[in-house]
């Protein structure tokens, strides 16, 4: 079990809507809300600057006995809105939480963040299950109470790995995070969940993508290290970008001190990436996100 909760009001639902823009989207959406007795307590508009005409809007509302008419509700708005204006759109109430399993291999700084801010209620996820290619880190997970899966990654057999894990998160995740995950996922994997496999980068992307980016950094002599967090697609880190941030360095800093100096931006990155995930904040349009952060 995960001990913990994130207090969070039972009648509140958000509300993600993609379309082609056009008058009237905003007139038509508000007024389905008032109609049916809600009312609006958070909203945030994005028109594409691609100028492929596409609309975003992600809003919050408070509607009493949401839980009861939820269901209805979503049936009306898909018949009486979202036809009309062809949208794609989702409406999740506020209180629901995510399952989030984790796949990590060795490094536990980012496991250990997202471990400890759901456990005591900072991020609005359960944690089903951790995964890992390496038995390293079992101690660290199972003291949470959460399930450890060891599933080695012998090197021609990476699909046996995969159909292992694929059989362990089925029905059991809405989103896979990978807190340092060092094993590249097949195609196969990635189509499972699509948009809701989440990365964290070592490098500030896109500058060096692929394996040993503070090494490859230190060589370079860089003097702004980074983290990028970023949504898996079978293009090894070129998924769509969630959040990035940078830390300043120098000569005087070793390829380790880049990599301590480093895990502090990752943990950081990971958090606010995955949060604006939980939230509902974010959309994906072709290769990039449009993140309605507070
Ligand atoms: N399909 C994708 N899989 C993964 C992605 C991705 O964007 N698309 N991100 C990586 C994470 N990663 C860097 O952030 C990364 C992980 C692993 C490697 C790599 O070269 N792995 C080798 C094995 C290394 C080992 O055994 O220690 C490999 O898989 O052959 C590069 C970058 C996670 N997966």
């Amino acid at each position: 079990m995960n001990p913990g909760s994130v207090h969070a009001d039972e009648n509140v639902a958000r509300l993600l809507i993609t379309c082609a823009d056009q008058p009237g989207i905003i007139s038509a959406v508000s007024t389905f809300l008032y109609h049916h007795g809600a009312n609006i307590t958070d909203f945030d508009q994005h028109t594409s600057d691609l100028r492929d005409g596409r609309f975003f809007l992600r809003l919050e509302f408070q509607l009493p006995g949401l839980q009861q008419n939820l269901d209805s509700l979503r049936t009306t708005f898909s018949e009486r809105v979202a036809a009309q204006y062809r949208m794609e759109w989702s409406l999740t109430p506020s209180s629901e939480k995510k399952r989030m399993a984790l796949m990590v291999s060795r490094h536990d700084h980012v496991l250990m963040e997202l471990l400890w801010r759901t456990m005591r209620g900072d991020l609005p996820a359960v944690i089903p299950m951790v995964i890992s290619n390496h038995d390293d880190l079992r101690g660290e997970v199972e003291r949470f109470g959460i399930p450890y899966h060891h599933i080695p990654v012998q090197g021609d057999d990476k699909a046996a790995a995969e159909k292992k894990a694929l059989e362990l998160l089925d029905g059991q995740a809405d989103l896979v995070v990978l807190a340092r995950y060092m094993q590249i996922l097949s195609p196969d994997f990635v189509a499972a969940y699509p948009q809701r496999i989440i990365n964290i980068h070592h490098s500030f992307l896109p500058a060096f993508v692929g394996a040993n980016p503070y090494q490859r950094a230190w060589e370079r002599g860089v003097k702004l290290i980074g983290a990028t967090s970023h949504y898996v697609t079978e293009d090894l880190d070129q998924g769509p970008i969630i959040e990035q941030n940078v830390a300043r360095v120098s000569h005087r800093n070793s390829a380790e001190d880049l990599k301590r100096l480093g895990q502090d931006v990752e943990r950081e990155v990971l958090l606010r990436a995955v949060r604006c995930h939980l939230e509902d904040r974010v959309i994906v349009h072709g290769n990039k996100t449009i993140v309605f952060v507070k």
